[in-house]
């Protein structure tokens, strides 16, 4: 146990986790998975216009920009959105899609902080709930914690959830996943790198911790009202949960 642990957490039954600069480095996702699937996007979409997941993701294209698109169009908005960062469903989507060929190969290898497979598998032990809450996909997730530098960790995990329980800025959405989850608001704490989506929890009547990864830029203000830590080892539960 770390030796700058926070006050304990009481009746906490569930933990969801964030993942970029929370469980793994920005720097993998920003600088090894965006670029990999960046100059794969059109040629992903022009090889497999005909199937159904292409004809998914133009369709959510379609669904969030309010007008109708051409492949090539459709492929010229994934790009920009690509290059802006935005956290956007059919970009999202597509991301994991062309992710599983690198994790499959070998080529991609997900940096998990070494603080946390230790963490959750000492929460799994006592009982607790563990979840994901990523804007990346599912099964983009899913790939992330299959394919760590730590191995599968994907077996800690009971719950996953992405941008169709709604944005990581919004209160509903975290109403919604306590709901799936069957459990109380204040049952449930949240991890995450930013102050915005821990407020959105908190919003909702979550508990919810900032982590300021040291090696995260640019270095993450805590809010008013808000806990900020470095390591998941900082985290202690005032009780076992049956
Ligand atoms: C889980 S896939 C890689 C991460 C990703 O695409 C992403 O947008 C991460 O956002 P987060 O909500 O985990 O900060
Ligand atoms: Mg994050």
């Amino acid at each position: 146990m770390a030796n700058d642990t926070l006050p304990p957490l009481a009746d906490i039954r569930a933990i969801v986790t964030d993942i970029e600069g929370t469980t793994t480095p920005i720097d993998f996702v920003r600088d090894t998975l965006f670029p990999y699937a960046r100059p794969r996007l059109g040629s992903w979409l022009r090889t497999h216009a005909d199937s159904a997941e292409a004809r998914d993701i133009i369709t959510q294209i379609e669904r969030e920009t309010a007008r109708s698109h051409t492949l090539e169009q459709a492929i010229a908005q994934l790009e920009a959105w690509s290059d802006a960062d935005r956290k956007i469903l059919p970009l999202k989507v597509l991301q994991g899609l062309i992710w599983a060929a690198g994790y499959a190969d070998g080529s991609l290898v997900a940096p998990v902080y070494a603080d946390v497979p230790p963490a959750l598998q000492n929460w799994q032990a006592l009982g607790l709930t563990l979840a994901v809450y990523s804007s990346g996909s599912v099964p983009a997730q899913k790939l992330l914690f299959g394919h760590t530098d730590h191995g599968d960790l994907r077996g800690l995990f009971s719950h996953w959830f992405d941008t169709t329980s709604g944005g990581k800025l919004e209160a509903t959405s975290y109403r919604q996943i306590a709901a799936t989850l069957a459990l109380p608001p204040s049952a449930v704490l949240f991890l995450s790198d930013h102050a915005g989506e821990v407020a959105a929890a908190q919003g909702a009547g979550w508990h919810a911790l900032l982590l300021t990864r040291p090696d995260s830029p640019p270095p993450v203000a805590a809010r008013p009202g808000q806990v900020a830590l470095h390591r998941f080892d900082q985290i202690a539960l005032a009780a076992a949960v049956a």
